[in-house]
């Protein structure tokens, strides 16, 4: 697949009606009309009335760039440890250098925190015995002690972004609830048990918070115009809806469309770029894909980027809706499972060393 890309047209959605509570149905309506669109046709959208000031988005992004400027040594104080290791790591949550991750089975040329909900080893174990070692995936964050003011501004941030998640998962089961035959928007927004089944799987949600550093390639495509190194290679996310917050570089993150070219997703200031993930898409019996999309940085600098990602409960059990299996040819195409479950194979295999060991 070529390096090129064509020019960007993602739809705009604004949320403001779903977080404002002095808003009208008339006002929810047309927000939601505005997603099933381009849920149906992109899968991908710009995000905007979300709440969040720029003061804030911009004082993530540059933190996250004070961390990564900093000394190796430095950084690898909060290395991912393994899981089963004495360290207190659970081989999941931390620091990854440059090479560490991988996507279909190539190194993405990157570095990252992953960051998500505190997993609470005192219930399972007993308040005695809650340290080292831990299962995968199953242990406690391991924050950065430089910037100082990094830890406290994320917690907040993450508390902020699961409203934003919130108020959008409800948005979007309005989006699925309206009668795609009909072209009047509906006149009140009671919400029927399928247009809350996302809010409801989502009321503990299992976030992630992925801080990335992407040095510049050295050499992205060939003379040919063929791909030769990723930033971040072809995939889909995992769970409901990801909210990327990105440095201002263009040319680097790339969405694909449904005739299979690829278009550039470059950052508007003040927008999240969304996107949905597996979970709704079995949700939806495949009427709403998770838009496979890629990050191949052309640019010079160092670029930073920070999805948040609002993912169903570990526990909450993902299956088709019924009203979505009528709606794609009756048939149910994907089965119920379990999100943790999910989550877990395919974070086990992002890692190139020591977990696939
Ligand atoms: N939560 C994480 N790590 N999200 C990033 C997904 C990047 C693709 C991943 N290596 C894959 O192959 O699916
Ligand atoms: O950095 C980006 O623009 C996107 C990253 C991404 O797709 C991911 O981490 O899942
Ligand atoms: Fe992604």
């Amino acid at each position: 697949m070529g390096c090129t890309s064509t020019s960007n047209t993602l739809p705009i959605i604004d949320l403001a009606p779903f977080l404002d509570l002095t808003s009208t149905a008339t006002a929810r309506a047309a927000t939601a009309k505005t997603i099933a669109s381009a849920c149906l046709e992109y899968g991908f959208f710009y995000l905007i009335g979300h709440g969040i000031p720029t003061s804030t988005t911009d004082r993530v992004i540059s933190l996250a760039t004070e961390f990564f400027q900093l000394p190796k040594e430095e950084k690898e104080k909060i290395a991912r440890g393994d899981p089963g290791g004495l360290d207190g790591g659970d081989g999941a949550r931390g620091y990854q250098p440059l090479g560490e991750q991988i996507t279909k089975g190539m190194r993405d040329k990157q570095e990252a925190i992953d960051l998500y909900r505190e997993w609470d080893c005192s219930v399972e174990r007993g308040e005695k015995s809650a340290g080292p070692p831990y299962e995968f995936l199953k242990g406690p964050n391991l924050w950065p002690e430089n910037p100082k003011e990094l830890k406290p501004f994320y917690e907040s941030y993450v508390q902020e972004q699961i409203k934003v998640g919130e108020a959008l998962v409800r948005a979007m089961g309005m989006a699925l609830g309206l009668d795609p035959a009909s072209s009047t928007a509906a006149d009140d927004d009671e919400a029927t048990a399928d247009e809350e089944v996302f809010v409801k799987a989502t009321k503990n949600t299992f976030w992630v918070l992925r801080l990335i550093g992407y040095p510049a390639l050295d050499k992205p495509c060939n003379a040919d115009g063929n791909v030769e190194q990723y930033s971040c290679g072809e995939h889909s996310d995992y769970g409901c809806v990801t909210l990327l917050l990105a440095d201002a570089t263009p040319g680097a993150l790339q969405v694909k469309l449904k005739d299979g070219t690829w278009m550039d997703a470059d950052p508007i200031p003040g927008a999240f770029v969304v996107n949905i993930g597996d979970m709704i898409e079995r949700w939806t019996n495949g009427l709403w894909q998770s838009t496979r999309h890629r990050v191949i940085h052309r640019g010079e600098g160092f670029r930073v980027s920070v999805p948040f990602f609002y993912e169903p409960d570990w526990d909450a059990v993902v299956q088709p809706l019924q009203k979505c299996i009528e709606r794609t040819g009756g048939e149910d195409k994907y089965g119920p499972i379990k999100y943790g479950d999910y989550l877990l194979a395919k974070a086990y295999g992002n890692f190139y060393n020591r977990c696939q060991r």
